[in-house]
C-alpha cells in the first residue's frame, strides 16, 4: 500500500476517534462529581498517551523529520492494520455507548454512578482500554515508522501499569462487593484470557 494511503487511513481513524468522544464530553459536563482521583501522575499519563497516539503520528504524517526510522511493510500488513483499526473504533464507540453517563475522561465517580456490567462490559472490565490497545497495534502496521509507530504502545504500557489498578480500586471503594463479584466473573482486557 502507498505510505500516503496507509498514513491517511490512520489519521482518519484518529479523526473518527475524536468525533466518537465529543458527545460524551458534553454529557460529562452535566455530571456532579462525588469522588475524583485526578493526580499529577494521571495527568502525565494522559499527556504521554496524547503524544504517543496523536502528536508523534501527526508529526510523522506532516513532516519528514522521523523518516530515518521508516521501514517497509507488505500490503497485507497494512490491510491487517486497517482491519484492527476498524475493530478498535467499533469497540471505542461501543464502550462509550455502554458506559453512557458513567463515562469520564479521568478517574472519577459521579452522583448516581452505576456499575456497567452489560454489553461489552459483560466479559471484560476495560473494553475502552482494549480499544486503545488495538489502536496501538494498528499504529505500527499503518505508519511504518519505528518512532511514530511504537510511541502509542509505549504510552499505553505506562497507562496500563499506572492507571488500571487505581481505577479498579476507586470502583471497589464505590461499589464494594458488587465490584468484587464483577471482577471475579470478568477479565481485564481480553475476554476469557487476560
Ligand atoms: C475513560 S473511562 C474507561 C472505562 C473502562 N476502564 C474501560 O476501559 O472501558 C474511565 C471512567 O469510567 C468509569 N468506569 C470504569 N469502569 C466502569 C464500570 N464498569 N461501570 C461504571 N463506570 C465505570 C470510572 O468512573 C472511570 O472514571
Amino acid at each position: 500500500m502507498n505510505p500516503f494511503v496507509s498514513k491517511s487511513i490512520f489519521m482518519l481513524g484518529i479523526v473518527f476517534w475524536l468525533l466518537i468522544r465529543i458527545p460524551y464530553q458534553q454529557i460529562q459536563k452535566q455530571n456532579i462529581i462525588v469522588d475524583q482521583r485526578k493526580t499529577l501522575q494521571e495527568k502525565i499519563v494522559r499527556l504521554l498517551l496524547l503524544v504517543g497516539i496523536l502528536l508523534l503520528p501527526l508529526i510523522h504524517v506532516l513532516f519528514p523529520w522521523l523518516n530515518f526510522a521508516n521501514y517497509h511493510l507488505p500490503i497485507w500488513a497494512n490491510g491487517l492494520g486497517t482491519a484492527i483499526l476498524a475493530l478498535s473504533l467499533w469497540l471505542f464507540w461501543r464502550s462509550h455507548h455502554d458506559l453512557g453517563q458513567n463515562w469520564s475522561s479521568t478517574l472519577e465517580i459521579r452522583a448516581g454512578h452505576t456499575l456497567s456490567t452489560s454489553g461489552v462490559y459483560r466479559n471484560i472490565r476495560h473494553p475502552m482500554y482494549t480499544s486503545v490497545l488495538l489502536l496501538c497495534i494498528a499504529q505500527p502496521l499503518l505508519l511504518s515508522n519505528l518512532i511514530a509507530g511504537l510511541s502509542g504502545f509505549i504510552g499505553f504500557s505506562i497507562a496500563y501499569a499506572t492507571r488500571i489498578g487505581q481505577e479498579e480500586q476507586m470502583l471497589l471503594d464505590t461499589f464494594g462487593d458488587e465490584y468484587e463479584v464483577y471482577k471475579q466473573c470478568t477479565k481485564r482486557l481480553i475476554p476469557y484470557l487476560f
